[in-house]
This record gives C-alpha cells, structure tokens and sequence, in this order.
C-alpha cells in the first residue's frame, strides 16, 4: 500500500469565457499522503479551489478539465460516472467550502442535512425503520458532539440561521465529517471568522483529523496557518505549483522567490485571515500566458534565462522549485 493517498498528475483545468480560454489550473501535480494535512497556498486567483474542485469532480461550466490524471487510493477518478463520483463525493472525500452560509441548505434544519448525507453514505446504519432513524439520530448527535456544539439534541431541530458563523462553520465541517472521510478538503474555512474562531476551527480540523486519522487538505492564503497545521506545503502561483516540501523546509529555507516574498509578509498574528498583498504587481492574467516564468514580471532577481518555460527542480528528497536559481547543489 503505498502511503500517497490522492496522488494527481499534470492537471488542466481550463474556463472558456468570452475574453478567451482561462487556464486556472495548469499542469499541477498534487500528492496528499495517508494522516498528513498537506497546506495549499497562494495568493488569490492562483487555482487553489479550482485544483480542488477538479479532484471533487466540481468544476461547472464553462470550466473543464482538459488534461491530466486524479488517483484517490489508486482508483482514477476521472473514469468514474456522475453517480460513482456522487458516492466517492462524502463517503471517501469531503470538502468544505469558503462560506459556510451559502454551502448549508437555509430551508432545512441542521439535523435533516446531516441525516440527508447519513442516508447517502453511511453504510453502517440498520436497513429501515426506528432503529434506523434512531441511529441517524445518535449519530448526528455525536458530530455535532465531536465538532463542539453543545445542546445537540436541541441544536439538531434549528435551521443553519439561528447559528453564529462560527457555528456555521462547525456545522459544515460536521457535514463533511459525517461519513468519516478519508479526506477532507478544507477551503479557506477561517476567512469570514474573527481570528479567536478561526484559531478555533482549525484547532478543531487538526484535532479530528488525529483521532479519525485522517488526511487534511487546507486551502489558505495564510502561511501563519500552515506553518502551524500542516506537515508539507505546496505553493501555487498563477495555475502552477512553484514550490513543495515539508512546512519546516520552505518554511525554514524556502527556494521560490514567491515563497519569499509570501514568507516576507507573514501577517502579524492579530491580522491573521487578513488577504495579503506581499509582492508590488500582480497575478499574471491567465489568458494567454507568454512562456515565461509566471513571476518573472514581480521578480527582484530575474534574468534573462527566465524568459524561456521553467520547469519544477528538485531540490532534496521531497522539496521542489519552479525556479532556475533552484541549484542541483541542493539536492
Ligand atoms: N467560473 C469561472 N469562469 C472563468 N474563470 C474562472 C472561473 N472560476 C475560476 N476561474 C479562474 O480561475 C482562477 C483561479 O481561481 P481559484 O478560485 O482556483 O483561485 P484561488 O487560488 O482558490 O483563489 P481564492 O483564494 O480567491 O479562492 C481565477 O483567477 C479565474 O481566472
């Protein structure tokens, strides 16, 4: 068994729009390993939750993947029919969405959306009858338990207004936690919370994912988040990954100008959640993208062999670079 639980490979996700064809994603390889929380950062527009929603079988047109492979537990993905991904989608991968609010269903009480996904997924239930609403029931009393709602036989019977954002949240991540998934895509779940909450529910993510074992993977602009939640970073910067390794390596020493600058502009703990704005330019436009390195625009150390395509480098055992200053002495 090898121990990569979501392995994709040279990803493209593309949106044909009026102003011509956007490529979001492209070219991205992802490995999430089994019980790891692997953090997914970049500024805004980078292909962070495309990437994603690419792997959920969630990109709506005029977006489609155009290229590339997506193995969960060595089964391709991309192979599956709508309704074998419907059954993957909770019972083996979960995720959750940046607004909590707009992801919960307003017209039903939390209780009903959580027997809904039971009823889907959870195999373990009694066929038919009380016993088996009786099981709906103790169980969705349990997650609410587990994601720290206190009341919940109460709490069970209101609908997802008559909840803080907070709660929200935690009402989400019950959701996707109902099935015990193997995988949890967590999009940016601390962007609308004040930053006592959002402390508290990435708190709670870690928690969960140690005693379910299960594999975390954290969307977030915030390297102050990952730096504390996540065992390996990958760094994406206009639809390609430019950097990966473990936390501590590009943490400690990261090789991407990007990262740099990134790492540069950590906000300070009581701005967390804040949208950074680190490197004078922008994000490239993705719509006819020249061959050349992506940053090569914002980069102070740039040169003339950035203009050609730039490839990933290694640089060690498991930390990778899409920059040509990434020496092989490094590896
Ligand atoms: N429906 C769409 N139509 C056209 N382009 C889209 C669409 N959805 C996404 N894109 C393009 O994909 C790019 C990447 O978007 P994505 O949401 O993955 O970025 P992100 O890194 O997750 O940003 P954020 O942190 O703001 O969520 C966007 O900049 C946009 O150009």
């Amino acid at each position: 068994m090898t121990d990569v639980l979501l392995k994709v490979r040279g990803l493209r996700t593309v949106f044909e729009t009026r102003a011509g064809r956007v490529c979001a994603v492209d070219g991205v390889d992802v490995d999430v390993r089994r019980g790891e929380c692997l953090g997914i950062v970049g500024e805004s527009g980078s292909g962070k939750s495309v990437t994603f929603a690419s792997v959920m079988g969630l990109v709506k047109s005029p977006g489609r993947i155009e290229a590339g492979s997506v193995e969960f537990d060595g089964q391709d993905l991309r192979r599956l029919t709508p309704r074998e991904m419907r059954a993957v989608r909770g019972r083996d991968i979960a995720m959750t969405m940046q607004d909590a609010l707009t992801a919960l269903n307003p017209a039903l009480t939390v209780g009903e959306q959580l027997g809904e996904v039971l009823e889907a997924h959870d195999e373990t239930l009694p066929k038919r009858g009380p016993a088996r609403r009786a099981a709906i029931r103790r169980t969705s009393v349990e997650m609410l338990g587990l994601v720290g709602i206190p009341s919940a036989e109460t709490r069970l019977r209101q609908y997802p207004h008559e909840f803080s954002g907070g709660m929200r949240q935690r009402i989400m991540i019950a959701i996707a936690l109902a099935c015990r998934p193997r995988l949890l895509i967590a999009d940016e779940p601390t962007t609308a919370l004040d930053v006592t909450i959002q402390a508290q529910v990435l708190e709670l993510i870690s928690d969960i994912r140690a005693r379910l074992g299960m594999s975390v993977a954290l969307i977030t602009h915030d390297l102050g988040v990952v730096a504390e939640h996540c065992d390996r970073v990958m760094v994406m910067y206009a639809g390609q990954v430019v950097e990966e390794g473990t936390t501590a390596e590009v943490i400690g020493a990261p090789k991407h100008p990007y990262t740099q600058g990134l790492l540069a502009s950590i906000p300070r703990p009581a701005l967390r959640g804040q949208p950074i704005h680190p490197i004078e330019g922008q994000v490239p436009d993705l719509i006819d993208l020249p061959p050349q390195c992506r940053f090569y625009s914002r980069c102070a150390v740039r040169r003339e062999a950035c203009l050609t395509p730039v490839e990933m480098r290694s640089a060690g055992a498991s930390r990778r670079a899409r920059c040509i200053l990434t020496g092989e002495d490094d590896a």
